[in-house]
């Protein structure tokens, strides 16, 4: 039985930071259980929960929590034929959590997560340091060796311009694992026993231009800010939520398995720099506890390992246009580009560049711009 951080008698949270603007995705196809050790952080917190695999399975949510539940046949009745976008039997599912939420954040976290404690033996509040990393700015255009200026007790380095010292916006906090690494098929095959006991108390926002690989287990994100296409119509500027954390379509009947979360990272980051948007990696940590099969890993992802030869210098290459000033344009701009540069790799990436597409018109029937306007997102 895991017991990272044993946190019964930790009250629960009693001034919630962002309670009504943040909603936490699990895509899950186990059981919720875990939410026990969470609860003192997280049952304030509205769930979206997707439910992979067999509709039939009851899953049970611990008591006290509020949520909503898809399985596959709500997905299928809510988009009709656009749920072709939403993946199946693989976490990717996840990403309809984030079209249906109506809320500004999100965190998503996998059901094998649990709270990791802190060199001192002190429960980490992953979602806290979350939002901590997004409300603060992050410095993309010159990295400061201090590492996240804004904490207590850091701040910028002698040398560091004050021209940016006010920073970007945070679009996405990535948090790391403890225990269990998120390591690729290959990796864990040759080292099974291989146990992350470093704890690094460090945040640090991705320099402009370079690329990460974004795990999806411990993840928040400014859903408004990776997502508004402002469009200025009659002067009346419309935040129209086009959400670029499109997980991309993997699992059954898809030729690869475990880049879902990675595609997304690599579309995200590109856009970000585009557009001035920050990204951090680091704190908070939590504790993961499976490790999924490295032989089914290596079938899913056998053919990413040497995809990603080319599909990161695709992504390196990148130009956005300067015409491209929102997500969504940007977005729809990537989409054409993987379907021209990529479909030559595999014809799966003329249906990937599709499911861009299918996601941001799924995306606008779910989230059509007066419903946006009326949530004061104009
Ligand atoms: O078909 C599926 C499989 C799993 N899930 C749910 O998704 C998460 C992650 O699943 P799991 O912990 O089994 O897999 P990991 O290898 O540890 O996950 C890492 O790889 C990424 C997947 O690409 C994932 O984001 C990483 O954490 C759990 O909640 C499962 O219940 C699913 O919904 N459908
Ligand atoms: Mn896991």
């Amino acid at each position: 039985m895991v017991d990272p951080a044993n946190t019964v008698g930790i009250p629960v949270n009693p001034t919630p930071l962002l309670k009504d603007e943040l909603d936490i995705v699990i895509p899950t196809i186990r059981n919720l259980d875990f939410l026990e050790m969470w609860r003192p952080f997280l049952q304030p917190y509205h769930l979206i929960i997707v439910q992979d695999g067999d509709p039939t399975k009851k899953i049970h949510v611990p008591e006290g929590y509020d949520y909503e539940l898809y399985n596959r046949n709500d997905i299928n009745r809510i988009l009709g034929p656009k749920a072709s976008c939403i993946s199946f039997k693989d976490s990717a599912c996840r990403c309809f959590g984030y079209m249906v939420s109506k809320k500004k954040y999100i965190f998503t976290i996998d059901d094998d997560c649990f709270v990791a404690k802190d060199p001192s033996g002190k429960a980490v509040n992953a979602l806290e340091q979350h939002i901590k990393n997004l409300l603060c700015p992050s410095t993309p255009l010159f990295f400061n060796t201090l590492y996240d200026p804004y904490r207590e007790g850091a701040d910028f380095v002698r040398g560091y311009p004050f021209s940016l010292r006010e920073g970007v916006s945070t679009a996405v906090s990535h948090g790391l694992w403890l225990n269990i690494p998120d390591y690729d098929a290959p990796t864990q095959l040759v080292k099974p026993k291989e146990r992350n006991t470093r704890y690094v108390d460090a945040v640090m926002t991705i320099p402009k231009g370079t690329l990460f690989p974004m795990c999806g287990m411990n993840l928040a994100f400014d859903r408004d800010l990776i997502g508004p296409a402002i469009i200025v119509q009659s002067n009346l500027s419309l935040s129209l939520n086009v959400h670029t954390m499109y997980f991309g379509l993997m699992g059954d009947s898809q030729p690869i398995g475990r880049y879902d979360d990675m595609w997304a990272g690599w579309c995200i980051k590109v856009i970000c720099d585009h557009l001035g948007l920050g990204v951090k990696t680091g704190l908070p940590y939590i504790y993961h506890s499976k490790a999924s099969n490295p032989f089914v890993n290596l079938k899913k992802e056998y053919k990413g390992i040497f995809w990603q030869e080319e599909i990161i210098p695709f992504f390196q290459n990148a130009k956005l246009s300067k015409e491209a000033t929102t997500v969504q344009q940007c977005y729809i701009e990537l989409s054409k580009m993987v379907k021209e540069k990529l479909s030559s790799l595999d014809p799966y990436f003329d249906k990937l560049a599709d499911a861009m597409v299918t996601w941001i018109e799924a995306w606008d029937e779910l989230n059509p711009p007066a419903a946006a306007a009326a949530n004061g997102k104009a």
